[in-house]
Formats: structure tokens, sequence, C-alpha cells
């Protein structure tokens, strides 16, 4: 469960929301605060005001896998090999452990040819891919992903939600441009100036949006 209470942070204001849902879409205009709302879900920032609790505790005791926008700001290691294995490294896992985590975490994304390539020699949605690996590789309770499916084509992007629906994590905060993602969450949040303006079931959500550029296009074709 996702608690978040009195929150205000920059342009922030949420007074009380609480998602008990696996898959969360995070959705809404530039600059409608939706980056922000990650950033202080994942602990990487910490609020100006108000609590956010997941699982019953604070982000930071929270095993968060984290996936941004911009790969390219937040890949540190050279090698993907490096990159993949850094977290169940930095958890002290033994060197066979952390192999084995590599392998699988690279096999799931589908970027095992990709495992000993330099970083700097992969296109954008290579980096997004490996990115995913990482953020994957030592079970995270909670996944979160800033716009992770901005760069990837529609395949590469199918593949990364069949990846995100098979993790483990109990609860996947998605921030994504597609509509047609966000419509398969289980619960969506819509953000406008800061403020959650819409937050329940697709269904719900969008029934708001209808005549919005916020609708699925996908519903809109069916209907
Ligand atoms: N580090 C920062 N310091 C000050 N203001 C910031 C910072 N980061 C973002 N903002 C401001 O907070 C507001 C919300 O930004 P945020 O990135 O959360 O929006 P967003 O909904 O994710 O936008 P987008 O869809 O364009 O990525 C914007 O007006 C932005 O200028």
């Amino acid at each position: 469960m996702i608690q978040i209470t009195n929150l205000r942070h920059r342009l922030i204001e949420i007074p009380d929301l609480t998602v008990d849902a696996r898959h969360i879409a995070v959705i809404g205009p530039n600059g409608s605060g939706k980056t922000t709302l990650l950033s202080v879900c994942s602990g990487i920032e910490e609020p100006r005001a108000g609590t956010v609790r997941i699982l019953g505790r604070p982000p930071s005791a929270v095993r968060i896998g984290w996936v941004g926008e911009f790969p390219d700001r937040t890949l540190l290691f050279s090698r993907v090999y490096d990159e993949i294995a850094a977290t169940p490294r930095f958890r002290n896992r033994s060197c066979p452990e952390t192999d084995e985590r590599v392998r699988a975490a690279a096999a799931l994304v589908g970027i095992s040819h990709l495992r000993d390539a330099k970083v700097s020699t992969l296109s954008g949605g290579e980096k997004a891919l490996v990115a995913l690996a990482a953020a994957g590789a030592d079970d995270p309770e909670v996944l979160i992903l800033d716009e992770a499916d901005s760069h990837l084509d529609a395949g590469t992007a199918d593949r990364v939600q069949r990846v995100v629906r098979k993790s483990a994590a109990a609860h996947v905060l998605w921030c994504t441009q597609s509509m047609d993602t966000a419509a398969c969450a289980d619960y969506v949040i819509f953000m406008e100036g800061g403020v959650v303006r819409y937050h329940g079931t697709p269904d719900k959500v969008f029934a708001g949006l209808e005549e919005t550029c916020f609708y699925p296009t996908m519903w809109r074709i069916r209907r």
C-alpha cells in the first residue's frame, strides 16, 4: 500500500492519497508534478512537508528499483555488465550470485547479447533497457519508472511492459505519456498543476478525460 499524507513539495500538494494497487500509472500534462511525485516516492528527494509510506515504511527503508527518463544521466558504469551488477554488489551479494542475477536480469529484458558491451556504444532505447535490467537485478520491492518508455519503439515498449508485469515487485509506479499503456494499469493517478485531479481505476479516471487528449487512442477507436 502507498499512503501519502499532507504532501507538499515544489508545486505538489496532495492532502491524502492511499493506493492499494499493484500497477499504478501516473499521467498528466508536462510540468504537472509527475516526476516530482515519483522522486519523493522513491526517496530520491525528501518532501518539504508531509509523509509518504510505502508498504508501511518511509521510501528510504524500501528496496526500490528506479528507472529515470534519461538513462544517460543515471548509468554510472562503462560496461553494461557492471551497471546491472551494481545493485547486487552494493548489497554485498557474492560474485557467483551477482553473476547469476546479472544474467537473469539481462535475459528477462532481452539484452543478454549486450552484457559485455560498452554503455557508450548503446542507443538511447538500449540504455533504457540496461537501466530496467539494473533496477530489477536485486528483487526490488517497488519499481518506479519515470517515462522509461519515452525512447522506445512500440515493440520494445511492449517488451518492457511484459517484463514489468512479470516483476515480483509489490508496486510498480509508472509515469508515462502513453495513455494506452496507462489504460492497462490497475490504478491511474492523473496530475494537473501539482494536484491529483483524478485517481482510481482506468475506467473511472479516463471517464473524466474523455474529451481531452489524455483519452487512450485504443479506447477511442473501439468506441
Ligand atoms: N529541481 C527542481 N527545482 C525547482 N523546480 C523544479 C525542479 N524540478 C522540477 N521543477 C519544477 O516543478 C514542476 C513540475 O516538474 P516535474 O518534472 O515534476 O513535472 P512533470 O509532470 O514530470 O513534467 P514532464 O511531463 O514535462 O516531465 C515544473 O514546473 C518544474 O519546473
